[in-house]
């Protein structure tokens, strides 16, 4: 393939998939985007992260060679063009890639790059585990009961960008459509002749390779539950759907791995509760996973009220996305909250962190880098690079035990020492170079 926006070709080596498995080079090729705003401080501060933990843990056997893409102000900076065709190629060529956030106006502009990225590259999984580390500030009593891992649908939902603008021609024929085959959902609208219209779609098939992606992260992770989150007494045929969805696949394909409560339900009907609560509690002792489901507000409440009982979480696109930053928030908040999107049938993924681009902080080497530098230590277990991986923890640790921390933690923590972006950075470096 020819790049013309590179003048380099890039070296190193291409990641690939055989029989379901990366096949990754000493050496691969790992695309960037840098980002908006506070995108450019963030990575900056991220790639000499990685590469000091990939340095500390291979001594030079093992490099990344990243290769900047472009999207956002810089790619419209550049080439007039906010998402070239080119980075959604070598994203897709090079397999794994890292992104800083990108900026969607509200209200009108350009749609979201980060979904389009998403959609482009069929990337149906957002995977945004929420823990907490020792020493991080929280607003609650017990932050270390938070261990949960966010499984949110990522290319359908409300959030798929089918929308049609109030007072525009496109609303008025869709309307009229709406009228003359569905005149009874047509009356359910309020104020037609000023409404802007959003449609919903959830398929079958995308619950289908979500919700599997989610058991078998349980599987793998040895997860005692999968919670599947959805406002389905409402949304029936949307939402409610998912969760039926969510509850058959589970029954068919992992029969031997899972317990489901439309099983209870199912064994409470024909056997009488006690029945259903010995079968539960069997299944669950033979190391079975409890697939569960929870109604979209509440889980919002019982996420802080009793976090043990969240484990894996499996949900639709919108509410994964107040989901993640809620669930942030009880952790140290949205500056060391991470994130991956990814296709495990293509193995295709790009990793970034769950926040924006936090405007007013662009250009400070202020804010904290740790949302990225952690979506990057997913990526390197994502390559199967666990060691490098594990010794970014533990330096992480050391750096927030340091109390040398970005602004953020520093506000809400006693006798803690502010620093910049970049020098919690180097901190984390130091801490990989020296370890305890
Ligand atoms: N995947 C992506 O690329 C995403 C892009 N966006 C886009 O980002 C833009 C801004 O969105 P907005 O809603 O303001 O949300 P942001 O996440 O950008 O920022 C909201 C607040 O979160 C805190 N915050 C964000 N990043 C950090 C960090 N690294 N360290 C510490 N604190 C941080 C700051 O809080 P405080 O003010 O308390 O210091 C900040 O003011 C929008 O255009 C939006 O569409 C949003 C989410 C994801
Ligand atoms: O695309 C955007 O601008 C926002 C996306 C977002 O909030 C998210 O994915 O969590
Ligand atoms: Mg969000």
């Amino acid at each position: 393939m020819s790049h013309p926006l590179f003048t380099n070709p890039p070296q190193g080596g291409v990641i690939t998939l055989h029989n379901g498995k990366l096949n990754v080079p000493d050496n691969p090729i790992i695309p960037f985007i840098e980002g908006d705003g506070t995108g450019p401080d963030i990575w900056r501060a991220t790639v000499r992260v990685l590469d000091a933990a990939i340095a500390c843990a291979y001594k030079g056997q093992r490099k990344i060679h990243w290769l900047e893409v472009y999207a956002g102000e810089k790619a419209f900076n550049l080439f007039g063009n906010w998402l070239p065709d080119e980075t959604i190629d070598l994203c897709r060529e090079y397999k794994v890639s890292i992104k800083g956030p990108l900026t969607t106006p509200i209200g009108g502009g350009i749609r979201s790059l980060n979904v389009a990225l998403r959609q482009l590259l069929d990337m149906y999984v957002c995977l945004r585990p929420v823990r907490w580390f020792k020493g991080v500030p929280s607003p609650v009593k017990n932050p270390g009961a938070v261990d949960m891992v966010i499984f949110r649908e990522n290319t359908e939902d409300i959030y798929a960008g089918v929308e049609f603008a109030a007072g525009s021609e496109d609303v008025k024929l869709f309307l009229t459509l709406l009228k003359e085959n569905f005149p009874a959902q047509f009356d359910k609208i309020r104020f037609p002749e000023t409404s802007g219209i959003g449609i919903k779609p959830v398929s079958k098939d995308g619950t289908e390779r979500l919700v599997r992606a989610a058991i078998d992260y349980a599987i793998t992770h040895k997860r005692k539950s999968v919670t599947i989150v959805h406002k389905g007494n409402i949304m029936k045929f949307t939402e409610g759907a998912f969760r039926l969805w969510a509850y058959a696949l589970a029954e068919r394909e992992y029969p031997e791995q899972t317990y489901t409560w439309e099983q209870w339900e199912k064994t409470k009907a024909q056997l009488g509760e006690a029945a259903a609560n010995k079968q539960q509690a069997d299944a669950l002792t033979s190391g079975k996973i409890l697939i569960k489901d929870a109604i979209a507000d509440i889980t919002l409440q019982q996420i802080l009220t009793r976090p043990e009982d969240f484990d894996v979480i499996a949900t639709l696109n919108l509410n994964g996305d107040y989901l993640s930053d809620a669930l942030a928030a009880q952790v140290g908040g949205i500056g060391i909250a991470p994130g991956g999107n990814i296709n495990y049938l293509t193995g295709t993924a790009i990793f970034e962190a769950t926040h924006g681009t936090a405007p007013k902080y662009a250009n400070l080497d202020k804010v904290n880098p740790g949302s990225l530098i952690l979506s990057g230590e997913m990526l390197l277990r994502y390559l199967g690079w666990q060691e490098a991986a594990d010794k970014l923890i533990d330096a992480m640790d050391a750096a927030i035990a340091s109390k040398q921390v970005t602004y953020d933690f520093a506000r809400l923590t006693d006798n803690a020492t502010e620093v910049s972006c970049s020098q919690f950075a180097d901190k984390i470096i130091e801490c990989l170079q020296n370890p305890a």
